[in-house]
């Protein structure tokens, strides 16, 4: 079974690495939906596969890196692509939450990114 919590994050970047022209060399911001999916079986007691507040909790020191910064100045992410993103925060998150599945950044209403690990 899967759980998902969903976290925006507003943040400011810019992508260094676009050709000559390109509209987001510019610095822009987004209000990015970061949702974060966990798999596993419902303990038979609690009925869950983890607790909310649990996954809040572990995204929360990851979360306050990325919320209302410039993510380009943040290390790992100079080349701050939904892509960049979602792997930077798996590499950080899946320490601590191990049955984490995946990791879903939406970086406008119709563009973003999903990552499993791989
Ligand atoms: N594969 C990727 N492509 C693009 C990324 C990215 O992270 N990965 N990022 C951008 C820009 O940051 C941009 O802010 C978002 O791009 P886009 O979807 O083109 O934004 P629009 O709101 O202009 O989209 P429309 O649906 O066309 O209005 C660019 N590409
Ligand atoms: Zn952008």
């Amino acid at each position: 079974m899967d759980i998902f919590k969903r976290f925006t994050v507003e943040a400011a970047h810019r992508l260094p690495n676009v050709p000559d022209g390109h509209k987001c060399a510019r610095l822009h911001g987004h209000s990015f939906s970061i949702e974060l999916q966990v798999s596993g079986e419902p303990d038979p007691e609690l009925g869950w596969v983890m607790d909310f507040a649990d996954l809040k909790a572990a995204f929360k020191p990851i979360y306050e890196q990325l919320d209302h910064h410039y993510l380009n100045e943040i290390d790992g992410l100079e080349n701050p692509t939904s892509e960049q993103l979602a792997i930077w925060i798996w590499q950080r998150l899946k320490p601590q939450v191990p049955l984490l599945s995946e990791v879903v950044v939406h970086e406008t209403c119709t563009s973003g990114c999903r990552y499993r690990g791989r």
